[in-house]
């Protein structure tokens, strides 16, 4: 089974035997590996350390037959035992320079955090990836004050590192936690406790990947949108923030670039090509792409079975690096949500 790099994850799916009696953990884990989740977590706070040792061993044989990462929580020597891809820590279990101690350089360790200031921390300490939560209150962590949205904004600003929004996430509020900035999901019970478990991650993942499309997220964490206008600000000598986004066709253009239609997009004092507008599924959005493959490729998109129309034309795969993307462009990308 080929396994795709980590850091890609979308959605992070945790164990929670309580939320499913009379189904096996392994058969629930598996219907949300098959409907999506692509990163595994085994959280167990009741059962025995034996048993906690037998689900991990267990859950690691499935997880390989999938090419999913495997992480345990909280209990390093369990995930040593079983060959774990990782563990996971709060901010009161292990430290994470210990941890990282025990289990080498190449293991994805993950470190709860509740603040910004947590979230640097970990980040400068070497954290592989962190959780942003709980952002809304939850049954599965009674008790904990929710961090809000407010503080998924802030990781979607400053966090480089790759993060995940967790707490209290379900289908009804997920796009809430997208447009606040998040582009990886963990959920537990809106996962593990429904009915099925594979269509639920089936739709999270379409969730998710809308999000992505409509031009939400970019690979460093940025709002895609946003990051092009800050960008624009810079190339252009100091378009103001907010301001920017409704005056950018001008202020582009005094930039030196030409109206809509060109075919060369704007190249910016230092050589490089400066943001424009084009129409992405009907909504106008600023870009730095000069190609379809990199219009698709900033979207996160890449790997996916989709089809491509530019000004009315479908674009065949094999066309994608050359067909040329220009101010005023019109593109349409339909993309298929793997199901199984
Ligand atoms: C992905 C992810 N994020 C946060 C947590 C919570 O970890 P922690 O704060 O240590 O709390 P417990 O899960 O141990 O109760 C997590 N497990 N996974
Ligand atoms: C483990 C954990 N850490 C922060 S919130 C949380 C629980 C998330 O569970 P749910 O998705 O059921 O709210
Ligand atoms: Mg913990």
């Amino acid at each position: 089974m080929e396994r795709k790099n980590w850091r890609d994850f979308k959605l992070y799916a945790i164990t929670a035997a309580n939320y499913h009696p009379g189904r096996s953990m392994l058969d629930v884990m598996e219907q949300a590996i098959l409907g999506g989740a692509d990163i595994v977590q085994l959280r167990s706070k009741d059962a025995s350390k034996e048993e906690i040792l037998e689900d991990a061993r267990a859950l690691r044989e499935l997880t390989n037959q999938y090419g999913v990462p495997l992480i345990i929580n909280d209990h390093i020597d369990i995930a040593i035992a079983v060959g774990a891809d990782g563990a996971h820590f709060g901010q009161d279990d292990l430290p994470l320079a210990e941890a990282r101690r025990m289990l080498g350089p190449d293991a994805i360790i993950g470190i709860s955090t509740h603040s910004l200031e947590q979230a640097l921390a970990a980040e400068r300490g070497g954290a592989d990836y962190i959780g942003v939560g709980p952002v809304y209150p939850t049954g599965t962590k009674p008790g904990r004050t929710a961090v809000t949205t407010a503080y998924v904004r802030e990781a979607a600003e400053h966090v480089r590192i790759p993060w995940v929004a967790i707490g209290g996430i379900a289908l009804g509020n997920v796009d809430e936690v997208l447009a606040a900035g998040a582009t990886r999901i963990c959920a537990v019970s809106a996962i593990v406790g429904s009915a099925s478990p594979a269509d639920t991650c089936r739709s999270f993942r379409a969730r998710i990947d809308a999000a992505a499309a409509a031009g939400a997220p970019r690979d460093d964490g940025r709002l895609y949108q946003a990051a092009a206008v800050e960008e624009a600000a810079e190339t252009q000598g100091g378009i103001g923030g907010e301001a920017a986004a409704g005056e950018l066709g001008s202020a582009a253009s005094a930039g030196g670039r030409g109206a809509a239609g060109d075919e060369a997009a704007a190249i910016d004092q230092a050589g490089e090509p400066g943001p424009f507008e084009l129409t992405l599924n009907g909504r106008r959005e600023l870009t730095t792409a000069q190609s379809v493959e990199e219009l698709v490729a900033s979207l996160g998109l890449e790997g996916r079975s989709m089809v491509v129309e530019l000004n009315g034309e479908i674009i065949a795969r094999e066309s994608w690096a050359a067909a040329r993307l220009a101010d005023g462009a019109v593109v349409e990308l339909v993309h298929f949500v793997g199901g199984g």
